[in-house]
């Protein structure tokens, strides 16, 4: 059978997406999700997400590590998902969606900037080296000296299959800070198992981090990520983050179709 797909970016984190309005999908084909993504024998990506109908909303969003398995929230994969909707003529430039970890609402405007609103955050594990957050995924918070020349992949590793976070794990961020404001951000992300160019649910850990800490008192905060800059906004009372949206450009790269045996 020849599946159509639509490859997305987002600051460098790569989906691809797939309307699945008409459930053709085979959503329990872990072994097919991981070779649509595989780059040497498949499309190539960090992710795959599944664009499907909701009763209530625009749309419903589905995500997939590259790893194949069904995960937690994707900051980046939601804006690209907008996007495609988008694309799709499913929305104009605002959205309504369910995604694993609850409602989202985004807008999208003519330059493709999407602006996804994230989960509130009201707790922030704040350790003497490092900070842990959930985000919509589970997120390690670390400052490091040399952020341009860390190893990632290993030191990420180390920290995903430490005692810390468990049989689930956690997904690591390793940041400089640059400004009072910005912040210099590199993702491990779990699923992927390897650092990506870009994390949504990670820069918006990182800024809420930032801010609890007492590194920045501002509440919009600039994040450069390997593949581009992003931006994260949110109001604060009392350790409780609300409105908390992440901001950047969500780009279509190609389309083609794939021959897959189910
Ligand atoms: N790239 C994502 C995060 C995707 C989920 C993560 N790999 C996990 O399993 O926790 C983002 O942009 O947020």
């Amino acid at each position: 059978m020849q599946l159509t797909f639509y490859k997305y970016q987002g600051t460098g984190n790569d989906f691809v997406m797939i309307d699945n309005r008409t459930e053709f999908f085979p959503k329990n084909n872990t072994k097919l999700v991981e070779q649509l993504c595989d780059r040497r024998f498949g499309i190539g990506a960090d992710g795959l997400i599944l664009l499907e109908n909701h009763p209530q909303y625009d749309f419903k969003m589905v995500y997939y590590n590259s790893d194949g398995n069904e995960s937690s929230m994707c900051g980046n994969g939601g804006r690209c998902l907008v996007a495609f909707a988008k694309q799709m003529g499913v929305i104009k430039n605002k959205a309504e969606f369910e995604a694993v970890d609850g409602y989202h609402y985004a807008t999208i405007d003519a330059n493709g900037i999407v602006a996804l609103q994230m989960k509130d955050v009201d707790t922030v594990n704040q350790q003497e080296n490092y900070t842990f957050l959930n985000t919509g995924s589970p997120h390690h918070v670390q400052i490091v000296n040399d952020l341009k020349s860390l190893d990632v992949k290993s030191e990420g590793a180390k920290i995903r299959y430490s005692n810390l976070y468990g049989k689930a794990g956690s997904n690591v961020n390793f940041v400089h800070q640059i400004e009072n404001d910005i912040f210099a951000v590199r993702t491990y992300e779990r699923g992927v198992e390897d650092e990506t160019l870009s994390c949504g649910t990670g820069v918006t850990a990182v800024a809420i981090a930032m801010h609890q800490i007492g590194k920045t008192n501002n509440n919009i905060i600039d994040l450069n990520v390997e593949g581009g800059k992003l931006k994260v906004q949110f109001d604060v009372d009392n350790g409780k983050y609300t409105n908390v949206f992440l901001i950047g450009p969500a780009t279509f790269v190609f389309e083609g179709k794939i021959e897959i045996n189910q």
